[in-house]
């Protein structure tokens, strides 16, 4: 087999996690190869974030032309036209691919347009054959979507699928509770489809605290989202007029014109030779690493969604940086603190958390953990008669009122939460929100007015 030794580090998988590497360990003076076989960017770039993010700004614009004519602005009930839209989507798309082969070319990042397997710890076999080695081998492969096992699976779409489609459905039926069904959901109601939200469990995104949870619920039904909470899916066939499904009790829903399965990832690590290197999953089958993003085997790294950090991009990317300024950098750096990573969900209100819930607070602190809220409607909907209501909630421990949580669902949630999360990291306290003077009028107010 042809041979090639000249790279220090070679990166298998060019998406979030994978480029953040390959970019800083060049920073360093590696020499580095980067293997991708589809298109550079990951998940996150084609069929994450961004054209999510995109949809979802449409969706707002849907919300607020909506929201124009009942103000009394003479504005036509206009629907989307998703061939105009998704051409702006995917030109942007295309210009974060050129910006990356450019900045590959600048580092001298030798980019390969193929899969890399593990021969061992050392050595990387393409599909074409050709074995690359290095002292340093990073694991950036990510995930893919799952479809529940059950009969008539294969009828419904996954996120991927979402982002191939060219209009919304009359009617659609999302599958699934977490981030990306209860985003797609709002996407698709805002444009015009019809949305049943069907949920397992008895709440949507796990993890987040309660009551915002709940509220979220409460402002996709005014949206007209038809939520059904504690409703398994455990069939799907088609019938004269769509697709229908049936749920843990046997019954079978009117029918729909398209399934959504949003029911969870698993990591891309088939075929990658994980056994041939000597690293096993754990068991909830991720690879397992270290505060530092090392697996068990020496010189072999791990970073985003095939490993337990939480499935963020910028977690992804933080953990690779921060793995190199070590490796390459010579640099000792803290491990990535993982307990206050700050997100959104791109709902409609969206949804920022840093930080506990209020029951995970209470289920760390005990009876010492005080919580303040303030509900309202944001102004813009109370001119527009909206029953939309935003909810955001403070959660602080201990004499000094440390601030462990900040939960905020509401407009501009998504902007907002940013800064408070650098305040927490930096020890926030509640004295700390009541000496800032407000700004007003505005919703962030509420964070530093709450008694
Ligand atoms: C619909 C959706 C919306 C999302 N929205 C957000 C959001 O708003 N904010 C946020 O922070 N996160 C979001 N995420 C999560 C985010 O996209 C992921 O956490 C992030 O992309 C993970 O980065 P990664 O480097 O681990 O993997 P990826 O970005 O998935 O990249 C992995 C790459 O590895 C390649 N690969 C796989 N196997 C091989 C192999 N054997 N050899 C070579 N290459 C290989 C793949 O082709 C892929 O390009 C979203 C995800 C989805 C699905
Ligand atoms: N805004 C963001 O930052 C953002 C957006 C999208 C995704 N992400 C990341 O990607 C990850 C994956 O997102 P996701 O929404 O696919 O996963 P998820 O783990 O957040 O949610 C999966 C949902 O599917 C449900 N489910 C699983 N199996 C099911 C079944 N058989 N029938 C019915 N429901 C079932 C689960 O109960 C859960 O509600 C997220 O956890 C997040 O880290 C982030």
């Amino acid at each position: 087999m042809p041979q090639h030794n000249d790279f220090d580090l070679i990166v298998i998988g060019g998406g979030s996690g994978g480029l953040a590497g390959a970019f800083r360990a060049a920073e360093h003076g590696a020499r580095v190869a980067l293997l991708e076989p589809a298109a550079l960017g990951g998940t996150c770039v084609n069929v994450g974030c961004v054209p999510k993010k995109a949809m979802w700004l449409a969706a707002e614009v849907a919300g607020k032309l909506r929201q124009a004519s009942v103000l009394g602005f003479d504005a036509p009930d206009c629907a989307l036209d998703w061939s105009t839209f998704i051409g702006h989507r995917q030109r942007y798309i295309e210009g974060i691919h050129a910006a990356y082969r450019r900045r590959l070319d600048a580092a001298g990042i030798a980019l390969m347009p193929t899969r890399g397997r593990l021969l061992d710890a050392r050595r990387v076999v393409t599909d074409e054959g050709l074995v690359l080695s290095a002292s340093h081998v990073l694991l950036a492969t990510g995930g893919q979507p799952v479809r529940p096992d059950i009969p008539g699976a294969e009828l419904g779409g996954v996120s991927d699928d979402f982002f191939t489609w060219r209009d919304a459905p009359a009617s659609v039926a999302v599958v699934g509770g977490g981030y990306i069904a209860v985003e797609l959901a709002g996407v698709l109601q805002a444009l015009g489809s019809h949305v049943t939200l069907r949920v397992r469990g008895q709440r949507v995104l796990d993890g987040f605290d309660d009551e915002i949870a709940a509220q979220l619920v409460e402002d996709y039904r005014h949206l007209g989202v038809d939520c059904r909470l504690s409703t398994a899916t455990t069939a799907i066939e088609r019938v004269d007029g769509g697709l229908r499904l049936r749920d843990g009790a046997g019954e079978w829903s009117e029918p729909v014109d398209r399934v959504l399965f949003a029911t969870g990832r698993r990591p891309n690590l088939v075929g990658l030779g994980l056994d041939a290197a000597g690293i096993a999953l754990d068991a909830r089958g991720f690879v397992p690493v270290d505060a530092h993003f090392r697996t068990a085997v020496d010189g072999v790294y791990a970073v985003g969604d095939i490993t337990p950090a939480p499935a963020l991009t910028p977690v992804a990317i933080a953990a690779a940086r921060r793995l190199m300024d070590r490796v390459f950098g010579g640099r000792e750096r803290a491990p990535l603190a993982l307990d206050d990573v700050p997100t959104v969900v791109f709902s409609h209100p969206p949804i920022g958390r840093v930080g506990l819930s209020e029951a995970q607070a209470r289920a760390r602190f005990g009876d010492d953990v005080q919580v303040l809220r303030a509900g309202f409607r944001p102004m813009l909907h109370a001119l527009a008669g909206s029953p939309q209501r935003s909810l955001f909630k403070i959660v602080c421990t201990g004499e000094a009122r440390r601030v462990v949580g900040l939960h905020l669902l509401g407009e501009a949630a998504d902007e907002m939460l940013q800064g408070f999360a650098v305040a927490m990291r930096r020890g926030l306290t509640l004295d700390d929100l009541h000496d800032t003077i407000a700004i007003h009028p505005t919703s962030a107010e509420e964070v530093v007015l709450m008694r």
